[in-house]
C-alpha cells in the first residue's frame, strides 16, 4: 500500500517530522511575508511529484502571487496546471470539486453494486496566497458572486472530500475571517505557521500565540496536526533552484517555444544564492543537508 506520509522538516534535535497526507487531508501555510510558505510549498510539490507517479497523484496548482513561483512544475506529468488569476482559479476550483462529485457517486454504484472500494488518486489543490480570492476584495457584485462560489466549493472538498481524495492545500498569509471563512478553516487541519507578524496573526492561525516569537529564519515554522500532542518546530527542506532545474528539464518537449527567456522567468537562480546555506535540500528524494537548526 502506498505510504503518504510525507517528510516537511527537521526538528532541532535532528529528527525528521512526517506529515501524513492520508490521516490529514487538508492543511493551511501560512505566515508573513518572506518566511518561506512559498518555498515550503515549491518543496511539498517536487517531493511528491518525485516520490508519486501521476496515477497516484495530480495536482491543480493554483499561483495567486503571478505564477512565477510555481511556472517550473506545468512540466510535471501530475500538473494540470497553473492557474494565475482570480477567474481561472475559480474555475479549477469549480473542476476539483465535480471531479469529487462524480467520485463520490461512483463510490456510492460500486459500493452497491459491486460491493468494492475504488481506488482514486490523490488530487490535490493547492493555493499559493489563497487570501486574493476573498470576496473582500471584489471589485464589482459579478466578481463578488465568482469569489464566493470559490469559496463554496472549496468549503465542500474540505469537509467531504476526504474519502474522494481531493484535498486542499492552502497557503496564505494570514487565514482570518475575511481570506479564509471559518468553515473552511476548521477543516484544514494540518497546520504549517510560519512567523507571524504579531500575536494576533499567530492565534488566528494556530488558536495561541508563539509563531510570531518564532526565530526570523526562512522556512522556520510550528507544525500542528490532530495527530501531534505539541506543536513542533520546524525547519523546512528547500530544493535549490538548480536542483528543481536538473530536475524539469529532461521533461520539457525539445521544440517548446519560449516567449519568455528561461533562466530569468522560470528559474530564479539568484534565490539560491540569497538563501546561503540556510537549509538544502540536495535532492528532493534524498535528503543530503539540511537547515542547521539554531
Ligand atoms: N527553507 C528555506 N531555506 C532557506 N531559504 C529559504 C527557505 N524558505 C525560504 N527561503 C528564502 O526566503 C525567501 C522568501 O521565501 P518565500 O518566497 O517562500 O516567502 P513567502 O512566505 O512565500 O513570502 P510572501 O508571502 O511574501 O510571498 C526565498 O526567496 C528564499 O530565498
Amino acid at each position: 500500500m502506498t505510504s503518504w506520509s510525507i517528510p516537511i522538516g527537521k526538528t532541532r534535535y535532528n529528527q525528521t517530522v512526517y506529515h501524513n497526507i492520508n490521516k490529514i487531508p487538508h492543511a493551511k501555510v501560512a505566515g508573513a511575508t518572506g518566511s518561506g510558505k512559498t518555498e515550503f510549498l515549491r518543496y511539498l510539490v517536487t517531493y511528491m511529484c518525485m516520490r508519486y507517479s501521476p496515477k497516484q497523484l495530480e495536482f491543480i496548482i493554483i499561483d495567486l502571487k503571478n505564477g512565477v513561483s510555481f511556472a517550473p512544475f506545468q512540466w510535471f506529468p501530475h500538473v494540470h496546471g497553473i492557474f494565475k488569476t482570480v477567474p481561472e482559479a475559480v474555475d479549477a476550483i469549480k473542476k476539483a470539486y465535480e471531479t469529487m462529485v462524480e467520485r463520490l457517486i461512483e463510490v456510492e454504484r460500486l459500493r452497491a453494486v459491486f460491493r468494492r472500494e475504488p481506488v482514486y488518486s490523490r488530487l490535490i489543490v493547492l493555493i499559493d496566497e489563497g487570501g486574493e480570492l476573498s470576496p473582500a476584495f471584489a471589485v464589482t457584485d459579478e466578481d463578488k458572486a465568482m469569489r464566493r462560489t470559490a469559496m463554496h466549493y472549496l468549503s465542500s472538498i474540505a469537509r467531504i472530500g476526504r474519502e474522494p481524495r481531493v484535498n486542499i492545500i492552502y497557503g496564505t498569509q494570514r487565514p482570518d475571517a475575511d481570506t479564509l471563512p471559518v468553515a473552511i478553516r476548521g477543516q484544514l487541519e494540518g497546520v504549517f505557521c510560519f512567523r507571524t507578524e504579531n500575536e494576533l496573526d499567530s492565534k488566528i492561525v494556530l488558536r495561541h500565540e508563539g509563531a510570531e516569537k518564532l526565530r526570523w529564519i526562512p522556512g522556520r515554522f510550528l507544525y500542528k496536526s490532530p495527530l501531534v500532542k505539541h506543536d513542533i518546530e520546524i525547519q523546512s527542506p528547500y530544493v535549490p533552484q538548480k536542483v528543481l532545474k536538473r530536475l524539469i528539464e529532461p521533461l520539457i518537449p525539445s521544440d517548446t517555444f519560449y516567449d519568455i527567456p528561461r533562466d530569468e522567468v522560470r528559474f530564479r537562480d539568484e534565490q539560491v544564492q540569497e538563501a546561503g546555506d540556510v537549509a538544502c535540500l540536495e535532492t528532493p528524494m534524498k535528503t543530503k543537508r539540511w537547515g542547521r537548526i539554531s
